[in-house]
């Protein structure tokens, strides 16, 4: 069911323009964290991702950005990058009539793309958060504009906050590493679980087994990387006995390049994410 917002003065609503993935998950962990469902307007053109959206999380949901962003002082925008810049000319005329915080967490696209695209002269924050934002453990990096005041700051990092910690990143040019590392992260770690899982299975393990043993390792591994003041390599030479046999798969990783692979990808990404940029110029 999409709806009809008031046209009146804003209203502290916080729009969501996009209601996907990224943004399911922060919707989600800002409602677990106390901020008002009618307080959040979701603009998501496709009715089954509304829908389930009205559902889960009582939120209201608007079938374009225009009625979704009218009145809402703070937008969310939340829809890829290759289709970023039609949808902020769908919303110039408001963003210049009702000056709205812009939080972008589009890949790539910059703060001076989207201002330009909206028509300029507003405070606009990138953030590149992550899917564990769902669960309360994200982590998001932050970049804002020039004409981003202290206030428009401290009310994006609030926001982001509510999902895990934020980092303010100074150089606007470094946001495309923090998307390589921690906004596509999750991934690497699922593709990682993915590979243990399926070794698992390969070496005799039934499949539910293995994917218990996998899931609580990972759990187990990042809980010590959190918790204890220790670098990762201490915690692996605790773990790696010598002529045993961690020691024999740590060989294995190393003699295949796993550490120059693993920079190769993160290169990949980060270049992705300045294409994304000159693409859509
Ligand atoms: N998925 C992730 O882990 C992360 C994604 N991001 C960024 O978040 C953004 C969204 O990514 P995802 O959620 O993964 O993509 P997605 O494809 O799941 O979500 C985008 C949504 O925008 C909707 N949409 C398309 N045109 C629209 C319009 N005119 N008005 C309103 N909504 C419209 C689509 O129907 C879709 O549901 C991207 O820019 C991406 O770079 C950032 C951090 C992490
Ligand atoms: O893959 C992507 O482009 C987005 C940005 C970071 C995570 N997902």
């Amino acid at each position: 069911m999409s709806q009809t917002p008031s046209p009146s003065s804003p209203t502290g609503a916080i729009a969501f323009i996009g209601g996907g993935n990224m943004a399911r998950s922060l919707i989600g962990g800002l409602i677990s964290r106390g901020q008002s469902a009618d307080g959040v307007h979701v603009a998501e053109p496709a009715q089954a991702l509304r829908d389930a959206l009205e559902r889960d999380f009582h939120v209201r949901g608007f079938d374009n950005a225009t009625a979704a962003a009218t009145g809402a002082d703070v937008w969310v925008l939340a829809v890829k990058p290759q289709v970023m810049a039609s949808v902020c000319a769908e919303l110039a005329g408001i963003a210049q009539a009702q000056r709205p915080l812009v939080i972008s967490i589009a890949a790539g696209i910059t703060a001076d793309q989207l201002d330009g695209w909206l028509g300029g002269g507003l405070a606009v924050v990138r953030a590149m958060p992550n899917t564990p934002a769902l669960l309360g453990v994200g982590i998001t990096g932050l970049f804002a504009n020039d004409s981003t005041d202290g206030h428009q700051r401290d009310h994006a990092a609030g926001l982001l906050d509510a999902v895990g910690p934020t980092v303010w990143i100074d150089d606007e040019s470094r946001m495309d590493a923090v998307t390589a590392v921690s906004g596509s992260g999750p991934a690497y770690v699922f593709l990682l679980a993915e590979a243990m899982q399926a070794a698992g299975v390969a070496q005799g393990l039934a499949p539910e087994a293995a994917r218990a043993l996998v899931q609580q390792t990972l759990l187990g591994a990042a809980t010590m990387l959190t918790r204890l003041d220790e670098p990762a390599d201490v915690l692996r030479a605790r773990v790696t006995s010598p002529g045993g046999t961690t020691q024999a798969a740590i060989e294995t990783f190393e003699a295949g390049g796993f550490r120059e692979l693993v920079a190769r990808a993160i290169a990949a990404a980060t270049e992705r994410g300045r294409q994304l940029s000159a693409a859509n110029h």
